[in-house]
């Protein structure tokens, strides 16, 4: 027997029945990409652990073109650090075409790595022996992200190579600016293999879903350094969609990244990866249906980040119990819920009331929630409270970890360290 099938895959399938009619044409510039077949229509989202979904056309490949830019962003930043990347390449949307040639007239630099100049500076800043080794660096990264090994389609790459005279121009006038070491012919040569790497929306979404967690594949593998994927992410967000990423940051709210073969990447942080393929492009060089289709699902999903979740309202429960205090808390915890967990910790009176801080329902908290409730509980005590931490999943850490910091420098004072119990029951009992 089947069980069902779950509607997400019939949700993209009539994402893809309902699009409607196209528009825009197919980029011409570079022949090879004028010969595609203009009516592809692929749509995949994944998951953070894993899951793929696919609809339409999931395994027809094209290239990644500017698709490739922040993944080569990130590998820059990685090899030289972020200082010596940012005085070779600002991160200032531009409004300008992709292809514009133009430098910050005030920093003569590239404005971000998103326009052609700041990506053929990104890719010179690869390291590699040679412009080949440098090449071979930044398609093992793609194909980690990927989950499989990439190549280059060679034809594509001949055919944008034999009229690469603007990428050409971009890349002397870099040398000429002080921002580009290293040959043009080369640089420019290894950013057009670069941008000829083939995909499918298969592998374009499960590169958007490692950016998504934060750098770390499904498997566990941080393949991109957390505050670089941060750093990649922001340039995404205000560059990822060249002379209208204003326009798309409204109307659809994500880090995305769009690319002249009719690709276009989007990144739901902490969510989903997902990624459209339909090659005629609108005036910006952006896959008309491409937008489209993530203007809809900003709507169907609720997925621009300005739209915010909400705070939970209700992140602990105070219950008095066989004489002691029992403070449950549950839920997720960030800034926010820290501060209403100290709100409610405040309120205690002083005095000798055995406290418990009871934790079972957190999986999780980030830095600052957990330094506040550590911060909380080391207040409770000095306010002559006995407080026991529940604490099975070890969310607040232990000094052993380096996570309770707070508590540790109280205990390097000669302070208190809380004592900690596996269920509430044992923490009653003391
Ligand atoms: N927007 C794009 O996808 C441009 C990439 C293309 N390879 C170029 O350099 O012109």
């Amino acid at each position: 027997m089947i069980g069902m099938q779950t509607p997400i895959i019939d949700y993209i399938n009539l994402l893809l029945e309902t699009v409607g009619e196209d528009s825009g044409e197919v980029a011409s510039y570079i022949p090879e990409l004028a010969r595609a077949d203009p009516d592809r229509l692929a749509i995949a989202m994944a998951t953070l652990d894993g899951e793929v979904y696919v609809a339409g056309d999931c395994d027809v490949e094209f290239t990644i073109q500017s698709i490739s830019k922040p993944f080569t962003y990130a590998l820059a930043i990685a090899d030289q650090g972020l200082d010596v990347v940012l005085k070779h390449i600002d991160v200032e949307p531009s409004g300008d075409a992709f292809n514009e040639i133009s430098l910050d007239p005030v920093t003569g630099k590239p404005r971000n790595p998103m326009i052609n100049a700041g990506a053929i500076a990104s890719h010179a800043l690869v390291r590699g022996d040679d412009a080949e080794a440098r090449v071979e660096r930044i398609l093992e990264l793609y194909g980690r992200l990927a989950g499989r090994p990439l190549t280059i389609a060679e034809d594509v790459f001949e055919s944008e190579l034999s009229e690469a005279d603007r990428n050409m121009a971009l890349a002397y006038m870099l040398r000429t600016a002080g921002t580009l070491d290293g040959d043009p012919t080369d640089v420019v040569r290894g950013y057009t293999r670069q941008c000829s790497v083939s995909v499918t929306v298969r592998d374009l979404a499960r590169m958007a879903s490692v950016l998504a967690a934060g750098g770390r594949t499904p498997n566990g593998d941080q393949v991109i350094d957390s505050d670089v994927n941060r750093q990649v992410l922001s340039v995404m967000a205000t560059c990822g969609m060249y002379d209208s990423a204003g326009d798309w940051l409204t109307s659809v709210g994500i880090p995305a990244k769009s690319g002249v073969a009719g690709g276009l990447m989007g990144v739901l942080p902490g969510q989903v990866g997902i990624a459209v393929f339909s090659p005629r492009l609108d005036a910006h060089g952006n896959s008309s249906r491409g937008v489209r289709l993530f203007e809809r699902m900003n709507r169907d999903l609720g997925l621009h980040l300005m739209a915010g979740p909400e705070t939970s309202s209700s992140v602990s429960r105070r219950i008095e119990r066989d004489g002691a205090t029992v403070h449950e808390i549950m839920g997720d915890l960030h800034f926010s819920e820290g501060e209403q967990v100290l709100r409610v910790f405040a309120k205690e009176p002083p005095g000798d009331t055995p406290v418990i801080v009871d934790l079972d329902r957190v999986h999780r908290a980030n830095d600052i929630a957990r330094r506040s409730v550590l911060e909380g509980i080391r207040r409770l005590n000095l306010d002559g409270h006995d407080v026991r931490i529940v604490d099975p999943w070890g969310v607040l850490g232990t000094a052993e970890t380096g996570t309770g910091e707070l508590v540790r420098g109280e205990q390097a004072r000669g302070g208190y360290v809380p004592a900690s119990y596996p269920d509430v029951e044992s923490a009653l009992r003391g």
